[in-house]
């Protein structure tokens, strides 16, 4: 007789019914008596229990006291045989009575005889079968497929399940007629939970089995009694077979017990098929191979190592475990030369080159052969490929943004501080050059963070500084000089100190201190500060700390609007030009673009700011500057007649700055869109405005562009009649500047002057003041 074969398990004839049921529980004897009673009638018995709990053994138990204990034990697990494939293994065919067919089959029904059937999994039984099972039960016959016979079935049919099949019926996956029919009568099953006492006779039943005997400690006994049991006895099973092979003598005491409960697969939480999801949901194309790595690594996690231990638990021989480990260590070779490669590579500049190499490593590690063991690889080179793209395409590349967040994730618990705390620096960078200031702050944050837990010195400084320049967009400038200072950063006189970026740290921090001074309206402290960055003479060797410091001298020579302007802008321009620095040129040019203004050179300003602005700092670096370029190049279409484009402008900008809760120029800026108004002819509109910007500036400490606002809105207040109103809001700004000015600054003068134009207005502010600042 030809059978036709298949992939799925054979049903087991004849189990050893000589297996000994254990338990004495109560629970479990009164379930034992109920078998012994049911038993010798040939009706149809239903066993429930969770899963793993010993459904079987139960079956093969009734099948040894029925009538027929020397017939056939089949068991059928309708869960585990395809299903086009269950009808022919249940009922048998004839030959030629499907495609494939050559020979006739003796299906179950007619092999069990006068037998027991056991159909596990009774739950999983295809619909399209279980009205034919139902016939079969009702009417004691079957007819093979493919024959015009009917056989008697002369059988006893034994279901079991785990699962609820009263729902199942509810859901309409089970048929309630067949429901019916299997459980004339229902055996419940207690899962081992529910019958603790069981567990000392079970564990010296399995340790029994063991080809090496197991003796446990009273105290690993009441561990096991007390842990948890989701798989029930054949959990507790697997637990004792796993020391069998892996502990290393014959006492298992509850401390070994710790490390072997944590590490317990539970398959039987889940079901096959889900089982089965999870690992196609594996990383990687290739399915298969990435659940062998898994056993793999899982069997060696278990063996400590051991590869003959591992290869028992697989079931393998030593020779398998090793070719894969050999296979696995050449790939991890190739890994670190593609790294070594890609660092030679970024090294001499070739960024498009290097991240050609490290992806290749990337995807030598898409499966999960390699993802555990070569994870510090795996950092470097998401870390290194993040270099490449924002080397390639700016700082704020999305593609160098998710590889430094990859590698975040990936550097978890690795020894790399330095390296993470460059990556954190990295992304603090691409967010403050976005204006997500927010999370820029947050990334600063985690940098204090991790400088403060490893104590390591400049780690601080970077994040110090990261702090300080967040807070300076966010509008918080005395926070700025707090922060510096806590973090031992001002003071650093001359010298230069290089951040772990490679940046002339203390350029910068001088640079961030002068413009919150600036913008707090300490003007001789914000001078000192430009003063100092002037000072920091050229090296030839260090062209990058150079353009630095003149990045904060011409930003501060812009504010204190100083005729050293237009030649350090040019300068820079030259420097950064010379060992392109497009970024900083940008700056250069933006700045070159205010002088021109100032001087009423309109045209060529006009060019200047867009080149600098729109064709490099935006292009290089991100939209961080938008307000200092909104500001001016508003100033500059207001005094080329151009006011309503100043207005849009200014208005865009306030929006963003909303948007992003940025407010280093905001009052600036507020002042830039009431002079369009102005100029608009919106009289009404510009002193709202004015008073906007002043109670923004107010609440800002921002000294500047609050005697700013103050003196345009007396000069409309005097031009419409109000003098009185005028003078008081000149006094009031001017007085709540006093001691902190510098008297030649040009907004103190523009605004001294009106005061002292003012009826009053000299008088006034010298008793207010108890100054007399020689108007
Ligand atoms: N009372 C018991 N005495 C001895 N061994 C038991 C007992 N109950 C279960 N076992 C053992 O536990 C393991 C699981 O038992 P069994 O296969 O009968 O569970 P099940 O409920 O049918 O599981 P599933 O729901 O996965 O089909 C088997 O190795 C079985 O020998």
């Amino acid at each position: 007789m030809d059978i036709p074969t298949h992939d799925a398990p054979q049903p087991r004839i004849g189990a050893d019914p000589a297996e000994r049921v254990i338990g004495q529980s109560a629970v479990f004897q009164r379930l034992l008596q109920l078998v012994r009673r049911v038993a010798p009638t040939d009706k149809t018995v239903l066993i429930w229990g969770p899963t793993g709990a010993g459904k079987e053994v139960i079956a093969h138990e009734l099948h040894r006291h029925s009538r027929l204990a020397g017939q056939p034990f089949i068991d059928l697990n309708c869960a585990a045989i395809p299903e086009h494939l269950m009808e022919a293994e249940l009922f048998g065919h004839a030959r030629g009575a499907f495609t494939g067919a050559q020979g006739s089959r003796v299906g179950l029904l007619a092999q069990v005889g006068r037998g027991t059937l056991f159909l596990d999994e009774i739950g999983e039984l295809p619909l399209a079968l279980q009205p034919k099972l139902l016939r079969v039960l009702e009417t004691r016959s079957f007819r093979p497929l493919g024959s015009v016979e009917s056989q008697h079935f002369a059988g006893r049919v034994v279901a079991a399940t785990h699962r609820d099949l009263q729902a199942a019926v509810r859901d309409g996956r089970f048929r309630e007629d067949l429901f019916y029919r299997l459980s004339v009568f229902v055996l419940s099953l207690p899962g081992l939970d529910q019958r603790r006492d069981d567990i000392p006779a079970l564990i010296d039943h399995f340790s029994a089995m063991q080809p090496r005997p197991l003796r446990f400690s009273s105290d690993a006994v009441s561990r096991l009694r007390q842990a948890r049991w989701p798989g029930n006895v054949r959990q507790l099973r697997s637990l004792v077979d796993r020391l069998g092979v892996l502990a290393d003598g014959p006492l298992i005491t509850a401390d070994m017990l710790g490390e072997f409960l944590e590490l317990q697969i539970h398959p039987w939480q889940t079901d096959a098929g889900e089982l089965a999801d999870a690992l196609l949901a594996l990383p990687g194309e290739n399915k298969l191979e990435a659940a062998e790595t898994l056993l793999l690594n899982r069997a060696l996690q278990l063996s400590r190592g051991n590869k003959t231990a591992a290869a028992r638990v697989l079931g393998v021989g030593r020779k398998v475990v090793e070719r894969r480990l050999g296979a696995r260590a050449d790939q991890r070779q190739r890994l670190r030369e593609l790294l070594a490669e890609g660092g030679r590579l970024i090294d001499g500049g070739d960024f498009a080159a290097a991240a050609r190499e490290l992806s290749r490593g990337l995807s030598l590690l898409e499966g999960v052969s390699l993802q555990r063991e070569a994870k510090e690889e795996h950092f470097h080179l998401l870390r290194q490929l993040g270099i490449c793209h924002s080397a390639q395409h700016g700082w704020s590349s999305a593609e160098a943004m998710s590889c430094y967040e990859s590698a975040l994730a990936v550097g978890k618990g690795l020894e790399c501080e330095p390296e993470i705390m460059s990556i954190l620096f990295g992304i603090w960078t691409s967010q403050l050059m976005s204006l997500e200031l927010d999370r820029a702050r947050g990334t600063a944050q985690q940098m204090l963070q991790r400088g403060q837990a490893t104590g390591d010195g400049s780690a601080l400084a970077d994040a110090h500084f990261a702090m300080a320049n967040t807070l300076f967009w966010l509008g918080d400038h005395a926070e700025v000089l707090a922060c510096l200072d806590r973090g031992g950063l001002l003071r650093g006189g001359a010298g230069r100190r290089m951040g772990t970026q490679g940046f002339d740290l203390s350029g910068l921090v001088l640079t961030f201190e002068g413009l919150s001074a600036f913008q707090l309206g300490h003007f001789s402290r914000a001078r000192l500060a430009l003063e100092a960055l002037l000072e920091r003479r050229p090296e030839e060797d260090q062209p990058f700390s150079y353009a630095i410091a003149l990045q904060g001298a011409v930003w501060l020579a812009c504010l204190f609007e100083d005729d050293s302007l237009g030649k350090l802008a040019g300068e820079m321009e030259q420097l950064s030009r010379r060992h392109g620095f497009a970024f900083y040129l940008g700056i250069a040019q933006f700045f070159q673009g205010c002088e021109l203004a100032r001087r009423g050179e309109h045209p060529q300003a006009e060019a200047a700011m867009e080149e600098g602005y729109r064709g490099q700092m935006l292009r290089h670096g991100g939209k961080l500057f938008h307000s200092v370029y909104a500001w001016k190049r508003c100033e500059l279409l207001l005094a080329t007649g151009r006011a309503d484009e100043g207005r849009q402008l200014a208005e865009h900008a306030l929006e963003l700055a909303m948007a992003h809760k940025e407010r280093a120029y905001l009052g600036e800026l507020l002042i830039a869109r009431a002079a369009a108004l102005r100029a608009l002819g919106d009289e009404a509109g510009a002193e709202q405005g004015l008073r906007s910007a002043l109670t923004m500036a107010e609440a800002l400490g921002a000294a500047p562009s609050r005697v700013e606002a103050a003196t345009r809105l007396a000069g409309m207040l005097a031009a419409s009649g109000r003098e009185e109103q005028a003078r008081a809001a000149l006094a009031n700004a001017l007085r709540a500047c006093d001691g902190r000015m510098e008297p030649a600054h040009p907004v103190l003068q523009r605004a001294r002057r009106l005061l002292g134009s003012l009826p009053g207005g000299r008088a006034d502010y010298n008793a207010r003041t108890g100054a007399n600042h020689g108007f």
